[in-house]
Formats: structure tokens, sequence, C-alpha cells
């Protein structure tokens, strides 16, 4: 998959390859990422996504294919000459030095004079808001201070572009969330491009500017956080990111299908879906809405939703929301979100019938069972 993007890209991978052995690491990758851009490499663990960022660092060299920078080939340019920095989950600051000197290091072997050292090494402290443990050394830090102390040391001589591999990692849920807004605040101050690894969902949701999402070494999904939720391009995408429903149903004309007694409409597809092909139906719980039977006659179904009747199974409080799933006549099972406070309970047992708009019904013709089977 590749962006369409009309400036010139700052790093571009093309057909980028890594095999160990028989086994294919990165399959043949093709990405442009611009000048200033957060993008991050979302997948599970083994598809890939290490490697990829590893052939951009340079630690790790392509079985096949080419990465640019400014257009220009960094193949055969050796790590420490690729302007890039670079943060692990793995600190490795160096215990017996301060948080001064370990974040000065980089500046101290490029042999930067020591004034204009000791102004940049303040000002990223003043960045990473670490000014009052510099002369600490790194085994008095907590894991989040450890971690700042790394990013600064990373961005301390200006690289063009900082690839980080699961940074966070290691810490708790709420210095993670804290540290992921330090850190969109220094990208979005420094404007420096950033190549993120995580196989956190959430925190590629609030970090990134695009995502590009692996699977088995291949890029299967690539755009920003809400294009990749609200439209995934494959059944892979909408099953891995967020909660769906699938209805495996069949075509009975272009944009409508049958299911049980109802036929279900959706758009028209770029590619037209073929009639009678077996089709996915994909909707987000929080576009199904519940209504009780006596609510379902008072509101007529307009034409463009679609409906379900079913029978409520559960419904289970989680604070802001409640879930509730229902299952039809054939045993097809639907989840349904809404929030607290503009519902009550349904009691399990209930009829009821189910509704979504025809806008937020997603279509697959391509499509495997392992897809959308969780792991
Ligand atoms: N040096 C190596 N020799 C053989 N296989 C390797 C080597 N390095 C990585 N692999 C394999 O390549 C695949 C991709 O690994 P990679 O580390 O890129 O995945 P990842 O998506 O970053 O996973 P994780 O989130 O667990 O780090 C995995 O199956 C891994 O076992």
């Amino acid at each position: 998959m590749t962006t369409q993007q009309s400036s010139a890209p700052l790093v571009t991978l093309k057909l980028l390859n890594k095999e160990y052995g028989r086994f294919t690491a990165v399959n043949k990758i093709n990405l442009e990422i611009q000048q200033g851009e957060f993008l991050t490499f979302l997948g599970s663990s083994g598809s890939g996504k290490s490697t990829t960022l590893s052939m951009i660092a340079g630690f790790e060299t392509p079985t096949s294919g080419e990465i640019l920078l400014h257009n220009k080939s960094l193949i055969n340019v050796p790590s420490h000459k690729r302007g890039i920095g670079m943060v692990f989950q793995h600190y490795s600051l160096f215990p017996h030095m301060s948080v001064r000197d370990n974040i000065g290091f980089p500046l101290d072997i490029r042999k930067t004079p020591k004034a204009e050292r000791n102004k940049k090494v303040d000002d990223i402290l003043k960045l990473v808001q670490l000014e009052d443990f510099a002369e600490r050394p790194p085994t008095l830090l907590s894991g989040g201070q450890k971690q700042r102390v790394a990013i600064a040391r990373a961005l301390v001589y200006e690289p063009e572009i900082l690839l980080m591999d699961e940074p966070l990692g290691a810490l708790d849920k709420k210095l993670r969330e804290d540290l992921q807004d330090e850190l969109r605040q220094i990208h979005k101050r420094l404007g420096i491009t950033i190549i993120y690894v995580t196989h956190d969902q959430d925190e590629a949701m609030r970090l990134s500017e695009r995502i590009a999402i692996f699977k088995e070494g291949e890029i299967v999904g690539l755009g920003s956080g809400r294009n990749l939720y609200d439209s995934p391009p494959n059944a892979f995408v909408a099953s891995f990111l967020g909660n769906s429903n699938f209805i495996k149903v069949r075509a009975v004309s272009t944009s409508e299908a049958q299911f049980e007694q109802q036929t279900l409409k959706f758009r028209e597809q770029t590619t037209p879906i073929k009639t009678q092909a077996d089709i996915l139906l994909m909707v987000r719980p929080e576009n199904l809405h519940v209504l009780s039977e006596q609510q379902a006659e008072q509101e007529p179904l307009t034409v463009e939703m679609n409906q379900i009747a079913a029978t409520v199974e559960e419904t289970v409080f989680l604070g802001e929301s409640y879930t509730c799933s229902v299952v039809t006549e054939s045993g097809q099972r639907l989840m349904s979100k809404y929030i607290s406070k503009d519902h009550c309970e349904i009691a399990a047992g209930t009829d009821i019938v189910v509704r979504w708009n025809v806008n937020h019904t997603n279509v697959y013709d391509q499509w495997k069972q392992s897809d959308i089977t969780k792991a």
C-alpha cells in the first residue's frame, strides 16, 4: 500500500523486504513518510514492526528493497550517520552519570562546544520537565522519569527523525497516558518526524497522525486513526481496531443482502458487490441502537436505516456506558454500546429491535474467517 501525498516524502520505503532464512519477517513494504509526521506502526507481536524500524535505523540490513531519505538511498549509510534518534523500551542510560551528563552524552561524542552543549541540555531538560532532577543519577529516578531522560538524550542532537520502539511499554497505564500527552506536545513543539512502534491501539490512536497496521510482515491498513476506525479497508483492520459486529450474509443486489426475514441495505461499493456473493457486513457497537418494540412502533423505520429483530441476552454496566448483547432468531450475536445517561439497563429476555444507519455499514467481499477471529 502506498500513500498519495502532494509534498515530497522525507522517508520512502520501496519493496522493503527482510528474510531470516526461509522466514519472511517484512514482505515488500511500500510506504512514504512525510516530514514532521507522527506515524505509528501498529500490529500484534511478530508482525514485523520492529524489524522495519530497525532497517530504517540501520541496525538490520534489508534482504532487498530500498530505504530513501530525501530521495537518497540509506542502504549503505551506517546507522550513526543517518541523522536518526532512537528510543527503546529499555532506557540504557549510564547509571554512573547524572541526568545532565546522560543527556549531554550525544553532544559530547560529537564534540559540541561546551557553552552550546550546556544550553542545549538545559533547553531539553526544560522540554521534558526534568530541570529539578538534572544532577541525579538515573538510579534515583522513576521509570517514567528515566524514559524522559532517554527521550531527551535522543532529541538533544536534533535528529531529523526520531524512531521509538515501544518506549512506554514498561510503564503503568496512568504514567503511560501522561507521557503520551507529553510526547504529543513535544512533537507539536519541535515539528520532528516520529516513527513509533506499539501494539497498543489506544496509544496509536492518541499519538499518531497516521497509523500503519502490520500483519504478517505487510501493511494492511494505512491512514488516520479516524479513517481506519470509521472505514476499515478490510475485515482484518475492522476486527483489529476496536470492537465490531460482523454479519455474514448473501448479497441479493449491489446494495442489498438478505438476513433472516429482513433485507439489509449498504452503500454501493466502488467495485460493485456481485449478486449472490457471500459478504461480510460490519457495524460498530456504538452505531447499533437498541429499541424496545414499543419505541420501534413509535419511530417508523426510515429508508436509510437497517433493522433486525432480536432478544436481549445481557446488559453490562461499564460506568460511562452500557454494552448490550442481543441474539437474533438464527443465533447471530450482536453488541450495542450506548452512553449510560441516555438509557437504562434493558432486562435479559426482552424482545427488541436493533437499528443502524446504512452509512455506518462497512461491506467486505474478500475476507477469511481468521481475519475476524480475535487472537
Ligand atoms: N534475528 C532474527 N532471526 C530470526 N527471526 C527473527 C529475527 N528477528 C525477528 N525475527 C522474526 O521476525 C518476525 C517479526 O519480528 P518483529 O520483531 O519485527 O515483530 P514485531 O511486530 O516488532 O513484534 P513485537 O511487538 O513482539 O516486537 C517475528 O516472527 C520474529 O520472530
